[in-house]
């Protein structure tokens, strides 16, 4: 019989307090499947890290279980560890070694027999082919980062964790990275990643789970969660200032700002497109001329906010 393949992560009521005392995980209870990409989503300081450092194994548990591919990642260490690839936040960025003998190093370091063809295809997946003689500290910070993944990658981890793979990077670089890390599902490694960008969360993930101090709020899949997740602003900063609103204008919720310059629309983010356009079809009807147009979104604070008053 085909036996049923274990979650590639099972969390089950594990907490962490540190040795001075804090608390920074609560009771985390978590399951990931194969071939998920899996957003860790909450603020700095929220255990995003802790969580990733316990299942990677490199932070000890104070309770609960934990099984990487069904292997429990203490009475099954090694069995657990092979299956797991870490990109942590910081980058080794003073390396005098090239990149081939750092991606096939990391290798040995898991017991496997050195193995060109997999060195080379990491290299050549992640664009890191032709760098493969350079040595790290002179590549770009982009670069750098693939190697990281590269490292992370060397010993064929079926399942990859990703610790804020896009803190203080450019727009540009963020795309990229996003891009490398749809082609690494594709090829059947799950992802799990942190951020504290909804963006990032929004674009990449299947599902989202949204921690913050140490306590798991919700898992949901990425759309359902989008749905819940705060309220949009649009400010429509006009050419002529207005003295009050055109009268056609009533019933959309807009608001004239003081000095008359600016329209003001708050909007559910699921409300929002062809609501817009309409509204802005309307604008032009009654005359109105748009000088600029700039949305934002509620910050991640207030969306836990919003959060904990649901469940309340
Ligand atoms: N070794 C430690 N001893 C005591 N407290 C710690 C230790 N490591 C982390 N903490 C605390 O645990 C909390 C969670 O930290 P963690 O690094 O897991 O958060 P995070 O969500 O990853 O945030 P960031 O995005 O800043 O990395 C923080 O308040 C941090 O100060």
């Amino acid at each position: 019989m085909h036996q049923q393949e274990a979650p590639a992560i099972q969390v089950k009521s594990l907490s962490k307090t540190y040795d001075n005392g804090f608390k920074a995980l609560d009771d985390i209870t978590l399951e990931i499947g194969h071939g998920e990409i899996f957003a860790l989503l909450g603020p700095n300081g929220a255990g995003k890290t802790t969580l990733i450092s316990i299942i990677t194994g490199l932070v000890n548990r104070s309770a609960g279980d934990i099984r990487v591919g069904g292997h429990d990642i203490v009475t099954a260490y090694r069995a657990a560890r092979q299956l797991l690839g870490l990109v942590p936040q910081e980058l080794a960025t003073d390396s005098f070694e090239s990149v081939w003998d750092t991606v096939s190093f990391s290798r040995g370091l898991f017991g496997l027999k050195r193995d060109d063809a997999v060195v080379e295809s990491v290299l050549r997946d992640l664009s890191l082919w032709d760098k493969r003689t350079h040595k790290i500290r002179t590549l770009s910070g982009g670069m750098k980062r693939r190697v990281m993944i590269a490292k992370a990658l060397a010993h064929e981890p079926r399942i990859l964790f990703l610790d804020e793979p896009t803190a203080g990077v450019d727009v540009e670089l963020r795309r990229d990275m996003w891009n490398t890390v749809r082609r690494l599902r594709d090829s059947g490694v799950t992802i799990i990643l942190t951020t504290h960008y909804i963006e990032e969360a929004e674009e990449m993930a299947d599902r989202v789970g949204v921690i913050n101090h140490g306590r798991l709020l919700l898992v949901e899949e990425t759309r359902q969660l989008m749905k819940q997740l705060g309220r949009k602003r649009l400010t429509i900063h006009l050419s002529d200032p207005l003295e009050q609103l055109p009268e056609g204008l009533n019933g959309y919720g807009l608001q004239l700002d003081e000095d008359g310059h600016a329209l003001i629309l708050d909007y559910e983010r699921t409300a929002g497109q062809s609501r817009i356009a309409d509204l802005l079809r309307k604008l032009d009807a009654n005359g109105v001329t748009i000088g600029d147009l700039h949305t934002e979104q509620s910050s991640l604070e207030d969306i836990f906010l919003d959060l904990l008053k649901d469940r309340a």
